[in-house]
């Protein structure tokens, strides 16, 4: 293998998608069309031999993750027209050995992914001297949304076999050049291509990339930034999505219509719109946090208004929510500041300093704790638990990323319950 290929991982459900992204991707330069685990699920064979006789000239990978009857399905996606079959790594000695024989006799290759093994190391050696063709340093999906890195793998076990090694795992533009870089013969992508608006264009420029191989720098330090920047570009919904409509406060709304803002809580608990707590945690405050304030439900008499919010913004605060309400409301739209109320009020209390800063407080419906991380736009708010903030934002962008794709299909005329094919997946 001189030139590293390009492998583009089609895990999506619909065949009928799957064949017309394929053809996109070919179209920006895709050397290899996968057959993923998802499309392989839903459609069976007909997806690998529908790719095959779409696309001859390419070879198809079927990503069977085989755990067990190695030979039943080796046979079977060969007959269908696969050049190399997926088993998984971890799999028994006796699986492995089964679809190397199987696959000598069909005449295909086997590719072992190593996704999940206990120590890869050791284990991707045993593979090669089990007879498989390949090795997938694989970080799954789920892994990835928990800040494992992928490329993390491929360097384990690059340097302990000596047959071609393929990395797959939230592989993108930016770390397609560390992968090979770091070693890898193949290059599998799926979600930066398949999910992308642009599939042709999204795989010329990874398959360009991968002709400047650069050193892997390794995954990126900050993850309080990497979680700034992914909440800025992602919404309020794309959150709640990802976390399966938790999160979300109830019975607020954005005071600035078209404002929004990310960031940390500083939890304030205050009374009848007591405004000394509140106004004393801007100087805590550090910016781009997001002050959140328990008026105890009190929406008569408001614990905030124009001079806080003036305060706020010479701070570099980046928005308020508040269980309860704000007055000086024209002065504050003139300000364009991000906040969040569950009333509008011209009383203010009196700063008499009941409540206190940084302890556990109850939010609009939501319990927030300082630190958690806050996004909110006109959509509404969301709260995510610090101890899952990585987690649940790489997933929002999962999110995000998957309607870039559909939003494309839509514009090309199709309607959301054809592009999502709801009647078939309706639950049964
Ligand atoms: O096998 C897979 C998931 O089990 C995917 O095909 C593989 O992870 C590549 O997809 P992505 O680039 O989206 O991670």
């Amino acid at each position: 293998m001189n030139r590293p290929v390009l492998q583009v991982a089609l895990d999506l459900v619909e065949l009928d998608r799957a064949v017309t992204i394929a053809g996109e991707a070919v179209a920006g330069g895709a050397d290899w069309l996968e057959a993923g685990t998802p499309l392989i699920k839903s459609e069976g064979m007909r997806a690998v031999s529908t790719l095959k006789a779409t696309y001859p000239d390419h070879t198809i990978i079927a990503d069977m993750k085989t755990a067990d009857t190695g030979a039943i399905e080796v046979e079977m996606a060969a007959k269908s027209g696969a050049d190399i079959v997926c088993v998984l790594g971890a799999s028994d000695d006796s699986v492995i050995a089964e679809s190397v024989r199987a696959a000598r006799k069909y005449g295909v290759k086997i590719m072992a992914d190593l996704i999940s093994v206990t120590n890869p190391a050791i284990r991707a050696s045993e593979l090669e001297q089990l007879g498989v063709d390949y090795l997938c340093a694989h970080t799954g999906i789920d892994q990835q949304m928990t800040g494992t890195d992928s490329l993390d793998l491929l360097l384990k076990v690059i340097h302990e076999v000596t047959i071609p090694v393929a990395a797959a795992g939230g592989i993108s533009e930016k770390t397609s050049p560390g992968a090979i870089a770091a070693g890898a013969k193949i290059v599998i992508v799926g979600g930066s291509i398949i999910r992308s608006s642009d599939v042709s264009g999204s795989t010329r420029r990874i398959r360009e990339a991968m002709d400047k191989p650069l050193p892997y720098s390794g995954p990126s330090k900050n993850k309080d930034e990497e979680i700034r920047e992914i909440l800025t570009l992602v919404s309020s919904s794309n959150v709640s999505d990802a976390m399966h409509r938790k999160g979300a406060m109830t019975g607020l709304f954005s005071v600035c219509q078209g404002t929004k803002a990310v960031g940390k809580a500083v939890t304030v608990q205050t009374f009848a719109g007591d405004w000394a707590k509140p106004v004393e945690a801007i100087d805590l405050a550090g910016p781009g946090d997001i002050i959140v304030i328990n008026n105890d439900q009190g929406t008569r008499i408001a614990p905030w208004g124009e001079l806080a919010t003036i305060s706020c913004i010479n701070r570099g605060i980046s928005g308020v929510v508040i269980d309860g309400a704000a007055r000086d409301i024209d002065d504050i739209r003139k300000m364009k500041f991000p906040i969040w109320v569950r009333a509008l009020a011209p009383n203010a209390g009196e700063p008499k300093g009941f409540g206190e800063i940084g302890a556990e407080i109850s939010c609009c419906g939501q319990t927030v704790n300082p630190g958690d991380w806050i996004i909110g736009d006109d959509s509404g708010v969301v709260v995510i638990p610090k101890t899952r903030a990585y987690e649940i934002t790489r997933r929002a962008k999962e999110v995000y990323n998957t309607e870039l794709r559909i939003r494309e299909e839509l514009h090309r005329g199709k309607s959301l319950s054809q592009v999502m094919n709801l009647i078939r997946w309706e639950k049964k």
